[in-house]
Formats: C-alpha cells, structure tokens, sequence
C-alpha cells in the first residue's frame, strides 16, 4: 500500500529549483517596487504618507481592525501606484507617438490611482479624524 502522502514527504516536496525561482520573482518584484520608487515622485510623496501614517498609528495605538484598515488603504494606494507605472512604462514602450488608445490606456491606469487614494482618504478620516479632532 502506498505510504500516505505528509508535507515532509519527497512527493510533496517541490522539485529542486522552484524554490529558487520562487525566490527569484520576489528579488524582481523587489526590484521593481525600488525602480518605481526611485523615478516616481508619487511614490515617494506615498512613502512619506506610508511613515507618517504608520507613525501616527502607533501613536494613537491604532486597535487591531483600525490597522488592518489602514494597511489595507495603504497597500491599495501602492498597488494602484505600481500598475499605473507599469503601465505608464508599457504605453511609452509601445506608442511613443499620440494615439488615443495610449491616452486611454494612462487615463484609465491614473483612474485606478484616484479612486485607491479617495478609499484612503475615507479610511484615513474615518480612522483618524475622531483621533486628531476629539470632540
Ligand atoms: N502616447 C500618448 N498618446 C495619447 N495621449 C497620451 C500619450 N501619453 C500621454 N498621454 C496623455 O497625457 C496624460 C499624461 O501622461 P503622462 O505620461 O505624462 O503621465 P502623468 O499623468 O504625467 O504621470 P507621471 O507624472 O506619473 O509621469 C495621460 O493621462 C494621457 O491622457
């Protein structure tokens, strides 16, 4: 009878490699997070926000649901950032000239980043508004 299949068992083990590569796609992923980081103003202005947000969470000892909002806002905000330039970068790769799907494409990308910061802006009202203004 065949022996019962464990997370430790050789079956279920990944093949050599995977884990390499694996490891590989988040060097990549780092990578860009930094590239982007390093020629986006808007990144930079969001790294700011990051820390000062972070900061003022510990401050007023953010509870643990008010937290996981606030992380969920700021990783959306950077998402929507990361995939604007991406995008940015793909439309200027593949229509350096005017095109009105280039247009599209960047007006649509720069829509997603709006619509990520106006939920940050209510998260971060609706978390630190009663904080900053007690009344
Ligand atoms: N190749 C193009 N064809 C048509 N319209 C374009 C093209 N490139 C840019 N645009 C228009 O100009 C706008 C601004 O594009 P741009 O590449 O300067 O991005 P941006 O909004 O200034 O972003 P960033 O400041 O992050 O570079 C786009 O949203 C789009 O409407």
């Amino acid at each position: 009878m065949a022996e019962p299949a464990s997370p430790t068992s050789p079956r279920l083990r990944p093949p050599e490699g995977l884990w390499r590569r694996r490891v590989a796609s988040f060097g990549h992923a780092v990578r860009g997070v930094w590239a982007a980081l390093r020629s986006e103003v808007h990144l930079q202005v969001h790294a700011v926000a990051t820390v000062v947000v972070v900061g003022l969470g510990f401050y007023y000892h953010l509870a643990r649901l008010e937290w996981a909002l606030v992380a969920l806002a700021v990783a959306g905000v950077w998402a929507a950032e990361l995939v604007n330039t991406a995008i940015e970068a793909l439309t200027d790769l593949a229509s350096p000239a005017y095109h009105p799907l280039a247009g599209k494409a960047k007006d649509v990308a720069a829509g997603a980043v709006l619509l990520a910061a106006l939920g940050a802006l209510v998260v971060g009202a609706l978390v630190f508004g009663p904080k900053l203004f007690p009344q």
